[in-house]
């Protein structure tokens, strides 16, 4: 559906708002309450399009789950090899998330399953799960020699693995970590940089045995997993539009409520605080595992940075955003060690390249990343979000700093993991 929204510039910003569950919380939630024994109840799920993707796989593999009149979900947990082999191909939607981690769970089942996904899905590399995978037994064929979905999985017996990711990702590692708990060792897993550890919290809170340590984690196999209330977090990468928009325009005043500010996920923060953004932490509590905090965050004057290294992998999903914030700081950011960006559902640095230049943004691609120069304001103009949810998202805040009115096409894609997004915009707007 192309759904154009034509936005015109904020005088100025105000308000309390809380953002939807965290998408990535959601997920796992989903997968370890239906391989857990007895009840799961998840409180704040996303009921976004990404996360129905993993809700209905899961239904289609014989679990029971319930959505409750508030939108919480109850999972019948199956125990971890209670799953039934899908009559179907098991559709992930626009999500990589889903795509991937169920790759390695579906490698311990003793069945056979095809996983697909929508044509931004299909273009997306799925060796980096499918090498290391092979080495704990797994057989899974796809297209483009392997790389592509769909994907053919042949579950079966697995060994457990010791991988050294050349990547910092937090889908590899959930990945192997769900296939190792069917194998017949433990799995270690190292990585360059900490990515988000959600996967690793959450299987220690349903009882596996997992043990973190300097560069990698791993996992015991064959736990049980016991059902439990999961508390999902508002997600940061939601909230991080409303950070950048609320630090842009001059004057503004947000409380953003109940967001998940887990370390590996908290570099949004870090990064604008660099730049000189005033963001409180307020009221800093725990949530199933997941610390969370109220965020307050004003207007402020930014400054450009160097951004590179470990902070990557903790702000990942955040730089398309970051790179508006870039445009009304003060002198250069630099964006280093980024190039998985070129991976996401789209290819964020050339989309955000494209789109900030035509509303008259001064930024360069780098192979690994951007450099952008601030500006005073941009220019109106016609943008598209290239059907990814986070380039219609940044697109929205740019045009509250624009001249003129920004119409973005192709909307909808906002839908994949912030359904209110439109609705939470207008209602802070004075
Ligand atoms: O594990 C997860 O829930 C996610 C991991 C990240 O991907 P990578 O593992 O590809 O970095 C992130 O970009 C994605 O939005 C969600
Ligand atoms: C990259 C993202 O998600 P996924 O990899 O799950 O499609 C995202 O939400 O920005």
């Amino acid at each position: 559906m192309n759904k154009i929204r034509t936005l015109s510039p904020a005088r100025s910003l105000r308000g309390e708002i809380s953002v939807p569950g965290d998408k990535s919380i959601s997920h796992r939630s989903i997968m370890l309450g239906s391989l857990a024994q007895g009840t799961t109840l998840v409180r704040g799920f996303l009921h976004g399009e990404d996360n129905h993707a993993t809700l209905k796989a899961f239904r289609a593999m014989g679990v029971t789950i319930e959505e409750l009149a508030d939108g919480d979900l109850r999972i019948d947990g199956r125990g971890l090899h209670g799953l039934a082999e899908p009559a179907d191909v098991l559709d992930c939607g626009n999500s990589g998330t889903t795509i991937r981690l169920m790759t390695g769970l579906l490698s311990g089942q003793t069945f056979f399953s095809v996983l697909t996904g929508d044509r931004y899905l299909r273009k997306r590399p799925m060796k980096r799960v499918l090498a290391p995978l092979a080495t704990m037994g797994a057989q899974i064929w796809g297209r483009g020699g392997g790389d592509l979905a769909p994907l053919a999985i042949h579950g079966g017996a697995l060994k457990g693995t010791e991988y050294d990711s050349p990547i910092s990702s937090a889908q590899v590692k959930s990945a192997l970590l769900l296939a190792g708990l069917y194998a017949d060792g433990p799995t270690t897993v190292w990585e360059p940089h900490l990515s988000r550890d959600h996967s690793e919290r959450m299987l220690r809170y349903f009882g596996a045995e997992v043990r973190p340590f300097e560069g990698g984690v791993t996992v015991a196999p064959q736990p049980q997993l016991e059902g439990r209330e999961v508390a999902v977090p508002g997600d940061i990468s939601s909230a991080a539009f409303f950070m950048v928009a609320a630090l842009i325009v001059p004057g503004a005043e947000l409380l953003i409520r109940n967001v998940g500010v887990n370390p590996t996920r908290s570099g949004i923060i870090d990064i604008l605080q660099a730049m000189g953004g005033s963001i409180e932490l307020l009221n800093t509590r725990e949530l199933s595992g997941e610390p969370v905090a109220d965020l307050l965050v004003r207007g402020s004057s930014l400054k450009g940075i160097e951004i590179g290294g470990a902070v990557v992998p903790r702000a990942i999903d955040e730089f398309p955003v970051i790179s508006v914030a870039a445009s009304f700081a003060e002198g250069t950011t630099t964006i280093r060690d980024a190039k998985e960006l070129r991976v996401k559902e789209t290819d964020r640095i050339a989309a955000m390249v494209e789109e900030l230049t035509t509303l008259g943004g001064r930024v360069e691609a780098r192979n690994d990343g951007m450099v952008i120069d601030g500006v005073e304001s941009f220019n109106g103009g016609a943008v598209k979000s290239h059907g990814d949810h986070r380039i219609a998202m940044s697109m929205a805040v740019a045009a509250l700093r624009a001249r003129a009115e920004v119409s973005i096409d192709d909307t909808a894609c906002t839908a994949t993991s912030f359904p209110n997004f439109w609705s939470l915009l207008e209602k802070v707007r004075v």
